[in-house]
């Protein structure tokens, strides 16, 4: 990618929030697109309720909060998405995203998160336009090979992975993201997402058709 080509700076402003199934390279590629433009995006702290564990600093890794302080920001309408696992709560606030300006925010974020944004972005003052993106694997077969060939999930990890994978895809497949990218090739996928990122121009066609995927494979 040439980077002489123009930045479309009020793209900039627009968080980029990077969708796809586990395994299909989302690490990978923004670990690249990180270290070729360092000081460019960031990634926002979240708010949880559990206990931080050593060498973890409270406002770096984590806001560390109480759960009644959680829920209250809850309720005050602070979250953009939050979700409760193994009996903690975590969430990413408004706030924890405009903190990042002026270096584009980016999002890595499961289908949950990506819901509750669509509902509640436009309702922020000023308005939060994200940019939706999809990272989709080739085949589903390919993304079985991936999530395994990692080596780090178990088999059930690997099972509960897919199942999040049959509703991711099954969404993407409504055609409600703004640019699809297959991640065949690292290379040309990576140069496709610099141009998302960046907001090149023509990032916005510079995605991919979303190849025929037969969901009940990942059954
Ligand atoms: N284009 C590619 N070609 C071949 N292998 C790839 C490609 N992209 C990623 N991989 C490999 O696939 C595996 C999964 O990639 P990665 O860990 O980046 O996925 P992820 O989407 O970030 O998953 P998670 O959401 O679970 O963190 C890794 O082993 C990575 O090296």
């Amino acid at each position: 990618m040439s980077q002489a080509q123009p930045i479309n700076s009020e793209v900039l402003n627009r968080p980029l929030v990077v969708c796809g199934p586990s395994g299909t390279g989302k690490s990978t590629l923004l670990t690249k697109l990180f270290a070729d433009h360092p000081g460019q995006f960031g990634f926002s702290v979240s708010h949880t309720t559990r206990n931080p564990r050593s060498g973890e600093e409270n406002g770096k890794q984590y806001h560390f909060v109480t759960r009644d302080e959680f829920m209250e920001r809850v309720g005050n309408g602070e979250f953009l998405e939050w979700a409760e696992f193994g009996g903690n709560c975590y969430g990413t606030t408004f706030a924890a995203l405009t903190a990042l300006y002026p270096r584009r925010c980016i999002l890595d974020i499961e289908l949950q998160g990506v819901l509750q944004l669509r509902s509640k972005a436009s309702l922020q003052t000023p308005p939060l336009d994200p940019v939706y993106l999809f990272l989709a694997p080739p085949s589903i077969e390919t993304l079985k090979a991936r999530l395994s060939g990692r080596g780090t999930e178990t088999d059930a990890s690997i099972r509960k992975r897919l199942d999040a994978a049959k509703a991711e895809i099954e969404y993407a497949l409504q055609g409600k993201h703004d640019v699809y990218i297959v991640n065949e090739d690292l290379k040309i996928a990576g140069d496709k997402l610099e141009k998302v990122a960046m907001g090149y121009q023509g990032w916005k066609d510079c995605g991919d058709k979303l190849p025929e995927f037969d969901v009940k494979e990942l059954e």
